[in-house]
């Protein structure tokens, strides 16, 4: 039997307390790395805006050059940072997300980049939904006035475990993402995120559970600490969830890198007992088709620029 996930495998999700000084935070980042590996963890993952406060008002100025690929050390420290780290955690990262400037355009996008253990970049997703709510009385975020929209789904092929779906936060919320990255195949969909306590309190888990419930796949979703010193109020609760949408492990509010056991047989065991898979009606619904839909499976500089 083929399974989408290849052997078992420890995910760390790394609840990383960061703030306003991105080389500490670099260095923060990389400790906290390495102790995930050193628990064992082969795929570790870090926060949306890992390296910069979360907020429309940072983007432009902690933004980073990623082309061309590879960018110099001036143009992106966050990139060579995580190079390094996958490498010394000998783990396939999942960076969290930076903002980036693509200077020919002057546009912003919020991106993240996964590397495999050698330090070689595997794969660039840049959020394609953009954080743009008003709940009055709560909370107006509108990241579409500082950044534009990345133009497609990420799939990050890990070659000893099987694939990835890669999102960034406010993609979570919209299923067709995961359900397409599901019928390409992936084992789990891997989110660095930041809600709030607004939207985190109402949604975060549910967002993940519900991923995971209609495809049968690990959601992993990863926030920063929560800093009320801060402009923007983290929910953190760095979630993973299991196949049949239950929650394996979550984080409090505070620093914590959260682990999780994944298998071949959970997701085996999901999809025989409650069959959707087999079940599926694309003769009713024949629309709902990954036909058309752009990947961004290679590396940056591939992709829209
Ligand atoms: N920060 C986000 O992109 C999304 C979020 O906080 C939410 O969906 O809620």
């Amino acid at each position: 039997m083929t399974h989408l996930l290849k052997k078992s495998v420890k995910l760390a999700l790394v609840q990383l307390a960061n703030g306003a000084d991105k080389p500490r935070n670099l260095l923060h980042a990389r400790a906290k790395v390495l102790e995930a590996s050193k628990a064992g963890a082969k795929i570790i993952v870090l926060p949306e805006c890992f390296n910069s406060p979360y907020g429309c008002q940072y983007f432009p100025e902690y933004a980073e050059t990623l082309l061309p690929s590879p960018p110099s050390e001036e143009q992106s420290p966050s990139y060579h940072a995580l190079s390094s780290m996958a490498k010394e955690a000998k783990a396939y990262l999942v960076g969290g997300s930076i903002p980036e400037l693509v200077p020919d355009t002057k546009k912003y996008y919020n991106t993240s980049l996964t590397f495999d253990p050698a330090g070689q970049l595997l794969g660039t997703h840049r959020k394609i939904h953009l954080f743009d709510i008003d709940i009055p009385g709560k909370i107006r975020f509108q990241e579409s006035e500082v950044l534009s929209a990345g133009n497609g789904i990420t799939i990050v092929d890990l070659p000893e475990y099987g694939k990835i779906g890669v999102a960034i936060c406010y993609d979570i919320r919209f299923p067709e993402m995961s359900i397409i990255s599901a019928r390409k195949g992936v084992f789990a969909m891997i989110v660095p995120g930041a809600f709030n306590l607004t939207t985190g309190k109402l949604h975060w888990e549910l967002e993940a559970r519900a991923r995971a419930a209609d495809n049968q796949i690990y959601v992993a979703l990863c926030s920063p600490a929560r800093d009320m010193n801060a402009m923007y109020h983290a929910w953190g609760h760095s979630t993973v969830v299991n196949p049949m949408a239950q929650v394996m492990s979550q984080a409090s509010e505070s620093e914590e890198i959260v682990y999780a056991d994944l298998t071949p047989e959970e997701i085996a065991e999901t999809r025989k007992a409650i069959p959707m898979y087999e079940q599926r009606r694309f003769d009713v619904y024949p629309d709902v088709s990954a036909g058309d839909i752009v990947f961004q499976e290679a590396p940056i500089g591939d992709v829209g620029k």
